[in-house]
């Protein structure tokens, strides 16, 4: 099992002379200072992650972590649970929207059962199943402490093994009918914020079944009493299997210098644990995309992370995080492929 505090411990801030030494590289391409907008900051960030002047994301990955809810039981999702094994079939063959633009952006795509309810077999299932779903975060804790920890130790686990294979980006993706719920009751308590400001449709409630979503999740706040200053008591009590095991992703990738691309409001509800648990990870994550969910915005502006895309949508899976690994080429290709003024005999400003 992973020791937490030692893998907090590896999360350093990211190195300032790879910064420096891109920003200077940037002066001096054949661009007015600037031009290239965020492509620039992406660039110099990449490389203080990275700890390269000049980095690559040739490897790419998006790892896509579905559990069950039990809180579903409570009527908070516009769909059925059976959704969740059922879609993970769909990504293990291929036919889900995250499959087409993993395709697109060369990525991988990594499936784990974390904890979906019901039986899953295939070849290209990672089957780390740390219980059936999690508990009715309404009535009891979703998860118990030893759980948790185990979720997001799943989540080092698979950083780690894809990072032997070599791995340069990584896309947050999750699948579990219900987690809105959980990301909502999460983001209410860490941001300190009524819960109708971080409740939303998710997939697609109507007025009615939105008002009783709001009084599920401030029935599981009282009821459970999450300690807002302990960021696993509060995952373990309100939050899902896969988005613990994205925490544990996200961690280790900083640990390992590998950038994480966040997908939507699911994913940021992982991330703002994670930067409750390690502060300094933020620096290692980009905000792929701003979703639909009410409450995203939030989490994005309490992170200070601004998204990369603005498209409408609410699907999760990694989608939008995915469809963000192309900005984040742009401003790579741009980086090192740009001649600089001396290289091209471009007249630069007038000192
Ligand atoms: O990523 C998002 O912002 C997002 C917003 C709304 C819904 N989802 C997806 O929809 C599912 C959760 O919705 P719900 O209504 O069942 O809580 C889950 O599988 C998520 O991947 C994802
Ligand atoms: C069909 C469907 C696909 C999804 N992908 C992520 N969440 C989802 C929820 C539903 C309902």
């Amino acid at each position: 099992m992973v020791d937490l505090n030692a893998l907090i411990e590896k999360i350093t801030p990211l190195d300032s002379g790879s910064v420096e030494q891109a920003r200077a590289r940037q002066s001096q391409l054949t661009k007015p200072p600037g031009s290239l907008g965020r492509l620039e900051e992406i660039a110099v960030q990449m490389a203080g992650i990275t700890r390269s002047v000049v980095p690559v994301v040739q490897r790419r990955a998006v790892v896509v972590m579905a559990a069950d809810h039990g809180v579903t039981a409570e009527g908070v999702s516009a769909y059925p649970k059976d959704v969740t094994p059922q879609m993970v079939l769909n990504f293990l063959s291929g036919g889900a929207a995250i499959n087409a633009l993993a395709r697109q952006a060369q990525s991988d795509v990594t499936v784990v059962d974390i904890g979906v309810a019901a039986d899953l077999e295939h070849p290209n299932l990672l089957s780390r199943k740390v219980r059936r779903g999690t508990a009715n975060m309404a009535r009891e804790a979703a998860m118990s402490q030893a759980e948790v920890l185990q979720a997001i130790n799943v989540g080092v686990e698979v950083i780690e093994n894809l990072a032997e294979q070599g791995l340069d980006l990584v896309a947050t993706g999750e699948m579990g009918i219900g987690n809105t719920t959980a990301a909502s009751a999460l983001t209410a308590c860490f941001l300190d914020v009524p819960v109708e400001y971080v409740t939303g449709r998710g997939t697609g409630i109507d007025d009615q079944q939105l008002a009783h979503k709001v009084r599920i999740v401030e029935q599981a706040i009282t009821h459970n009493a999450p300690d807002a200053a302990q960021p696993l008591d509060v995952l373990a009590k309100l939050g899902g299997l896969e988005i613990a095991g994205l925490v544990g992703v996200i961690l280790a990738a900083a640990a390992r210098h590998i950038p994480s691309i966040i997908d939507g409001f699911i994913s940021s509800a992982a991330a703002l644990v994670a930067c409750a648990l390690a502060p300094t990870v933020r620096d290692y994550l980009f905000a792929g995309h701003l979703s639909v969910e009410r409450g995203h915005r939030l989490i994005l502006e309490k992170l200070h992370l601004e998204p990369l895309l603005n498209l409408q949508l609410r699907l999760g899976e990694g989608t939008g995080a995915v469809l963000a690994m192309h900005i984040i080429e742009g401003a790579l290709r741009t980086h090192q492929e740009m001649a600089t003024f001396a290289e091209a005999g471009v007249s630069n400003k007038n000192a």
